[in-house]
Order: C-alpha cells, then sequence, then structure tokens
C-alpha cells in the first residue's frame, strides 16, 4: 500500500487540506487525534505518562491536555519524553490501520512527520504551508488561545524551509481554491505513478 504523508505547522491548514483528499476518496489517519485517542485508552501510555507529568496529567481518566500543553511546549526535554513515549505507539496502530485499509492509495495527517523520522513510514511527502502570521491569526480564531502560546508550538516545530527540503511537493494555502486544485493535481499525478507501478 503507498502511504502519503501530509504535514505542515500549526495553522498551515494540513487538516482542511487532508480534508480535500478524503473527498477523493483516499482514506485518512489523523496521527493528532489518533495520539490522544491512545493516550486517553492504553493503559500502558497512561502509566507512563503519570510516570512523567504526575498524577496530574489525567482528570477524571482523561488526559490532561491544557496541562501536558503548559509543560511540554515550556521544555524541549519533557517534549522529547513525551513524544518518545507517544509516538512509537501511534507508529504501530497506523502500521496496523495500513493493513486494514483498501484504496489506492492511503495519507497519514501528522503535526510531526520530519521532526521524529515519521516519514519514513511514507513513500510520497506532502507539506503544507502558509505566511506565519496567517497560521497565527487562523489559530488564535479557531482556538481559545494567544499569539504567546501559539508562537511557543512553532518553535517545536521546525521551519517551512527546513520541511520544504525534505517534502516531495508543497502545497501553498492562501487562497483555499487555488489549494484545492493543488490537490486535485497531485492526486492525479499520484494516480498515474500508482498505474505505472510506482516506478
Ligand atoms: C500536548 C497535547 C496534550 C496538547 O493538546 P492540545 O489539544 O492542546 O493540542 P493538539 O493535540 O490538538 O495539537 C495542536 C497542535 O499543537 C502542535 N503539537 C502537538 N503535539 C506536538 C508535538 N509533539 N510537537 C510539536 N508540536 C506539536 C501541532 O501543531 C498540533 O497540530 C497534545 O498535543 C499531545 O499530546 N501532543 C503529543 C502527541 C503528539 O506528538 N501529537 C502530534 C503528532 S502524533
Ligand atoms: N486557506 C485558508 N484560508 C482561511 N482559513 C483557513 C484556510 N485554510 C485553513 N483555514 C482555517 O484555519 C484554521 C487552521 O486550519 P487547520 O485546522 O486545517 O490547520 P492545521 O494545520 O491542521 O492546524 P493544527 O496544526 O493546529 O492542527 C481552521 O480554522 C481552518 O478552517
Amino acid at each position: 500500500m503507498i502511504v502519503v504523508g501530509i504535514t505542515g505547522g500549526i495553522g498551515s491548514g494540513k487538516t482542511t487540506i487532508a480534508g480535500f483528499f478524503k473527498e477523493l476518496g483516499i482514506p485518512i489517519y489523523i496521527a493528532d487525534d489518533e495520539a490522544k485517542r491512545l493516550m486517553n485508552t492504553s493503559k500502558e501510555l497512561q502509566r507512563e505518562i503519570i510516570n512523567l507529568f504526575g498524577e496530574e496529567a489525567y482528570r477524571e481518566g482523561l488526559l490532561n491536555r491544557p496541562y501536558i500543553a503548559s509543560k511540554v511546549f515550556n521544555s524541549k526535554k519533557m517534549l522529547s519524553s513525551l513524544n518518545a513515549i507517544v509516538h512509537p505507539a501511534v507508529r504501530k496502530h497506523f502500521q496496523d490501520w495500513v493493513a486494514a485499509q483498501n484504496a489506492p492509495y492511503v495519507m497519514q495527517e501528522a503535526a510531526i512527520l520530519f521532526e521524529n523520522g515519521g516519514y519514513n513510514l511514507c513513500d510520497f511527502t506532502i507539506l503544507v504551508t502558509a505566511p506565519l502570521k496567517e497560521r497565527i491569526a487562523r489559530t488564535i480564531k479557531r482556538d481559545d488561545t494567544t499569539e504567546n502560546e501559539v508562537i511557543k508550538r512553532m518553535k517545536a516545530q521546525w521551519s517551512d524551509d527546513r520541511k520544504a527540503a525534505m517534502a516531495d511537493v508543497v502545497v501553498e494555502n492562501i487562497k483555499l481554491e487555488e489549494a484545492k486544485n493543488a490537490v486535485s493535481r497531485i492526486h492525479t499525478h499520484i494516480m498515474v505513478r500508482l498505474d505505472k507501478g510506482w516506478a
């Protein structure tokens, strides 16, 4: 099965762009959502997370996201410790999910793909970009957050330039209509390559 990875910094619009592929019938695995689901349901992950952050990491059995966010986006060390617990579990779950799909290709949407080596599981990678100011404005509008909090998360992610150097294709998401046309072209490109045996 051909796996396409789609990533982009906070507020770039990767979920929106992945949604256009979904409209074309492509199964999408949303790694951020699955990570949170696994952290809420896996006893093993819960134990490791409580060991790392203390009992406050969970409230009424659910991940205390604001508490964890305040820890990891203020400390590189805590973030890499959390990533080291969660990412292998997501990777394993993703591989099982891929094996159960029936489609020409599947897509993994992840906030972190190049930073953690997740791209190694992908045959093709897409980076979604947008100007920094626009990304901040979109995130503030979508979430109940501040510019300072968004910038902290940006600092935990690679720059677009660094990611673009590794991506197979970059989708600039400014005007939605243009981004949607780019998705259509990329989908055609992938389908043609699949027809030719993905050389
Ligand atoms: C820290 C947590 C609890 C905060 O939850 P919250 O609901 O506030 O944020 P959410 O998960 O919706 O993420 C929003 C955005 O934050 C950024 N972000 C999240 N995790 C990370 C990370 N590990 N590194 C860098 N940026 C991140 C991304 O841009 C993401 O799209 C949550 O993000 C988390 O558990 N992160 C670790 C798991 C992870 O790495 N997920 C992403 C890829 S699998
Ligand atoms: N081209 C666009 N023009 C205006 N708003 C947009 C555009 N693309 C996405 N948005 C909006 O910006 C917000 C962020 O988009 P989206 O959730 O797709 O980004 P994301 O990269 O998945 O973010 P995150 O990393 O925070 O999960 C959403 O509210 C979305 O509706």
